[in-house]
């Protein structure tokens, strides 16, 4: 099957498309060879996405503003030319099917292959839809979505088929590796992982620095991830402070196979990261970016914390002190900890991939 997948601008767009792409490798639904990944020059995906020896291709496109501007009118021009070179490069490439994970690049390409007759579905991660995938809904065959509640988003019912984040398959079977010892961190020391989602969080970073001491004397360890862009800064900030429990990266290349070692996560409600957390199991501490449309990680929290798998801390009430709190809850109590790996567990889609690659064939087969 030839696939053209478009997805892009934050880790959570990108990984689900990846994790895809992996699986219709390993079950040969496709060869490598096969795929095509579009994605933008500026947007995560140009670096990750050529990293995995995938073929990547660019357009250029940008995101629209929510108030009137004339960066709005450039906005438009960009889009009807990105639709023309989308076309373009699909009827070079002559995909079976075309798939779009969300972000802004994702509505060119969608859009372009609809307009041509080709098969296509979207992916959405989030129980709120993005704009993308709310606007592409209309043009679609299939929309695959992670969480029941997203189905309120589409008008379209007989499109929407719950498959899970396919990301979720591809971490769920990844066993305990000791890949810990890559960073320096001793292999038996229960872990926190803080991160503040594929671009790193300046709110969850400074409580970070603030409460560096205080976490140097305890007894777990502490993997930060900054987040490439504001890793110079809280060097800068941490300064010639270090201690042999606290480890400091600005990137997790390899996600999947380091969250294995993990014990528990601080980190923003972003749809993948959860999907990555309940496939394992993982006790959470979710901190939802409050600058995202409607809100949406606040209600990816909700649904964890109702069931008992996650502590949920909002950022207004974020502070080093609150931090601390909350990572000791989680990660002094064994007996609590096993209580909401169980609850995290049962949120688990293990087999979405699978699931989404089954829509996928099925709607090639009726098209043909
Ligand atoms: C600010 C913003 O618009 N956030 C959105 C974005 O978040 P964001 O891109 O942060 O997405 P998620 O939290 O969902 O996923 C982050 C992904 O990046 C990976 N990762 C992260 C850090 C790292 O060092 N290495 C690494 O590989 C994680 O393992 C995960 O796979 O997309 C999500 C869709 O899925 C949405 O729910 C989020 O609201």
């Amino acid at each position: 099957m030839r696939v053209i997948v478009s997805g892009g601008g934050t880790g959570g767009h990108i990984y689900p498309a990846l994790a895809l792409i992996q699986r219709l490798i390993e079950t040969k639904e496709a060869k490598k060879s096969e795929i095509l990944y579009v994605g933008t020059k500026r947007g995560l995906e140009s670096r990750i996405v050529p990293e995995q020896g995938i073929s990547f291709t660019s357009i250029e496109i940008q995101g629209f503003r929510r108030s009137l501007s004339l960066q709005n009118a450039k906005t438009v021009a960009l889009f009807l030319k990105s639709i023309r070179r989308s076309k373009n490069l699909i009827r070079e490439f002559k995909p079976d099917i075309v798939i779009g994970t969300g972000g802004y690049v994702s509505s060119a390409v969608v859009y372009a292959a609809a307009r041509l007759h080709i098969p296509t579905v979207i992916h959405e991660q989030n129980s709120i839809a993005g704009v993308t995938n709310k606007f592409l809904g209309h043009f679609v065959n299939k929309i695959a979505i992670s969480f029941p509640d997203a189905a309120a988003e589409f008008s379209e019912k007989k499109k929407i088929v719950l498959t899970g984040n396919p990301r979720a398959q591809q971490v769920a079977g990844i066993q305990a590796n000791d890949r810990l010892t890559d960073f320096g961190l001793q292999k038996d020391v229960p872990t926190l992982l803080i991160f503040g989602g594929s671009r790193g969080a300046e709110p969850i970073n400074q409580a970070f620095i603030n409460a560096f001491d205080d976490f140097a004397k305890r007894a777990y360890q502490v993997l930060f991830v900054t987040g490439k862009v504001h890793f110079d800064r809280v060097k800068t900030a941490i300064g010639s402070r270090s201690s042999d429990n606290i480890v400091i990266q600005d990137y997790i290349g390899d996600m999947p196979n380091i969250l294995a070692d993990i014990t528990a996560i601080v980190g923003r409600a972003g749809a993948t990261s959860i999907a990555e957390i309940t496939a394992l199991g993982l006790p959470s501490i979710l901190i939802p970016s409050p600058y995202v449309t409607h809100d949406h990680q606040t209600k990816n929290a909700e649904s964890l914390v109702k069931s008992g798998a996650a502590l949920m801390l909002k950022e207004d009430q974020l502070s080093e002190r609150s931090l601390l709190r909350n990572a000791d809850t989680i990660m002094q109590d064994a007996i609590l900890r096993k209580s909401m790996m169980a609850a995290s567990k049962t949120l688990g889609q293990p087999n979405a991939a699978d699931q989404l690659i089954q829509v996928m064939t099925n709607l090639v087969k009726q098209t043909k």
